[in-house]
């Protein structure tokens, strides 16, 4: 239901290993690769500034404010949009609700054709749930189509204006031919960029408030480490990252503490296979558990603690990553096959698992976001009318279908220095409001 009827073959994280996949994957790379994401670096570092704005606007509404800025940066990154105002932004809501329709179709038990696949093969007349899942189909590639349309407009203006807004869609669309994607693939390629990267990066940046709400003498390392390199007179920018060692080991075990997708996609074994004197058969679904390969105690002591410093060596630089993790140390973006190959008997099963085509550009995110929040503001306990402080749970979380995080919870946001306002109101722009998409 969820990768056929619902989303007709396009979405790519469904697709089985094959020559479309590939094809998918080769465009994907092209826009989200560790070199092309540093073209998304400028508006990043800009989102990063209104974010702070925003918190210290409003610090109760912290959550939306992170929801808006994850939203708006892969809006940005993908379609070359302006800032969005909200994260009630009616295209963010359509996009957010095709992506929960499409979990929730998954989930097992949720459809009987998952069962009886030659249910898949009733005439439409006879399946209402087949007929009701088409038409979301293509609903839902109507509005990729428009946005993609909405980009091919623009770089027409643009050719005549001479200036250019560098974004995926622009790339995709520049390389049509190379691709070999029809109108119909680049779309749904372009959407789906956007749905599996705004809701994962704004939750990790919600499990890194309950960290430094619960950690204050992490929050204060890595502050002591922001002052001693870019003092107080400016913001953070990506040319500190190879000077900020201690954020890079934030972003790490912010994604390895509370993985936002606690178990990886269920993946389909390709042949018969043996692991352990187990017996896997072809066909088997197979779920990884990230939540518990990121709690190894082998290589994670003390697992249940938020601790940076696991990620550097003695003299505070970050050391070097357990292997097979893809230099992460951590598998929340997936385990590649890499991981998998020394564990099976055969490499056969390779079509097993993937890794995020996007996690270059969310590293990027959580850097930035992170560096430029904790140079800005203390995050703090709330305290109760007693003035006693509130202590939020270290373990409830809402399951969102697409993402875990932490259940809502008060935390006390203040600038840390008086010159924070005036030096962050120099660098943000008004939002400039764009009209939402109907
Ligand atoms: C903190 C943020 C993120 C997390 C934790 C995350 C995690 C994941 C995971 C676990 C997978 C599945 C890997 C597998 O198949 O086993 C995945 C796939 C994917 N992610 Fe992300 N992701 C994040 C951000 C992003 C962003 C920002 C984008 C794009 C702009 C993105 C695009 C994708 C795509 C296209 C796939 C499918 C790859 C394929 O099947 O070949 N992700 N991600």
């Amino acid at each position: 239901m969820g990768s056929e009827i619902l989303t007709g073959g396009m979405l790519i994280a469904f697709l089985a290993y094959g020559d479309f996949w590939r094809k998918m994957r080769r465009a994907a790379h092209e826009g989200f690769n560790v070199r092309a994401s540093t073209s998304y670096q400028p508006l990043q570092e800009k989102e990063s500034a209104l974010l702070v704005s925003h918190m210290l606007q409003d610090p109760n509404g912290w959550d939306d404010h992170l929801k808006r800025s994850a939203a708006s940066t892969v809006l940005s990154a993908v379609y070359g949009w302006l800032p969005i105002d909200s994260s009630a932004d009616s295209l963010v809501g359509r996009i957010n609700e095709m992506m929960h329709r499409v979990v929730q179709a998954c989930l097992p038990g949720a459809f009987l054709v998952e069962i009886f696949p030659s249910m898949l093969y009733l005439p439409d007349w006879m399946a209402t749930w087949k007929r009701k899942g088409k038409d979301f189909f293509r609903k839902d590639t109507a509005m990729f189509e428009e946005l993609l349309d909405d980009v091919r407009n623009k770089m027409v203006n643009i050719q005549n204006s001479g200036s250019s807004t560098p974004c995926f869609a622009a790339s995709l669309l520049e390389g049509e031919k190379k691709f070999m994607l029809n109108n119909q693939e680049a779309a749904w390629l372009a959407g789906t960029m956007f749905g599996a990267g705004a809701e994962t990066t704004a939750a990790a940046l919600s499990v890194f408030m309950l960290a430094m709400t619960l950690y204050p003498d992490v929050m204060h390392c890595a502050q002591a480490q922001l002052d001693a390199v870019i003092g107080r007179g400016r913001l953070p920018t990506f040319d500190d990252r190879p000077n900020l060692p201690y954020i890079e080991a934030m972003v790490k075990e912010i994604l390895r503490w509370r993985p936002v997708g606690p178990v990886g996609l269920p993946r389909r074994s390709m042949q018969d296979d043996w692991y352990k004197g187990y017996f896997i058969p072809k066909g088997t679904i197979v779920v990884y558990n990230t939540w518990a390969m990121n709690r190894d105690p082998k290589y994670f002591p003390d697992y249940d603690e938020f601790r940076p410093e696991r990620y550097l060596d003695s003299s505070g630089q970050l050391a070097e990553a357990i292997s097979d993790t893809h230099s992460l140390g951590h598998f929340t973006y997936g385990t590649g096959r890499r991981y998998l190959r020394p564990a099976f008997t055969y490499i056969h099963i390779k079509g097993f698992a993937r890794i995020c085509m996007g996690k270059d550009v969310a590293n990027q995110a959580l850097f930035i976001d992170i560096a430029t929040l904790l140079w800005a503001v203390n995050i703090e306990k709330a305290r109760d009318k007693n003035g006693e402080h509130i202590i939020p749970s270290r373990t409830d979380c809402l399951d969102e279908g697409l993402v875990v995080r932490p259940v809502p919870f008060r935390c006390n946001i203040t600038a840390r220095f008086i010159e924070v306002p005036s030096i962050i109101a120099a660098v943000t722009v008004p939002l400039a409001r764009i009209d939402s998409y109907n």
